[in-house]
């Protein structure tokens, strides 16, 4: 089995390394090269896809398309300048906060 550790870091690496490579050697550059609606609308098919495969009840092929489904939001995010990293810190900051006691101190709207 291939080593799973930072995982997220490194794909995130490989994704701002390969922005600018050829479209011909390489998908991430050829989906920065369709522009930036290309990347939203990759993940609105994937986010899709994860629905129906959860649907289906194959463990597999959820955990398949929830990979697809993170790796192209890891492509976003390096279209904005962020990182994963970033993202589980936002995590860990909200760790051990109950989602419906954050929401029941809110602000009224
Ligand atoms: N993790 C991934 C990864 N997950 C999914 N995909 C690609 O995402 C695409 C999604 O598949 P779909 O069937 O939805 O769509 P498609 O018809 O193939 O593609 P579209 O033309 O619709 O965009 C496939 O081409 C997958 O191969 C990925 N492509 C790359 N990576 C990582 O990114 C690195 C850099 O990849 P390259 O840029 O290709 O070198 C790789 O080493 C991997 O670590």
């Amino acid at each position: 089995m291939s080593d799973s550790s930072r995982i997220l870091a490194r794909v995130a690496e490989t994704i701002a390394t390969r922005r600018d490579a050829s479209p011909d050697s390489s998908y991430v550059a050829k989906l920065f090269s369709k522009g930036p609606d290309a990347v939203l609308k990759k993940i609105g098919e994937e986010a899709t896809e994860v629905v129906l495969a959860a649907k289906d009840g194959d463990a597999q092929h959820l955990l398949y398309e929830v990979a697809d489904l993170w790796f192209h939001c890891m492509v976003l995010l390096e279209q904005h300048g962020l990182r994963p990293e970033q993202v589980e810190l936002e995590l860990a900051r909200r760790e051990g906060l109950s989602g419906l006691a954050e929401k029941a101190a809110r602000p009224t709207e």
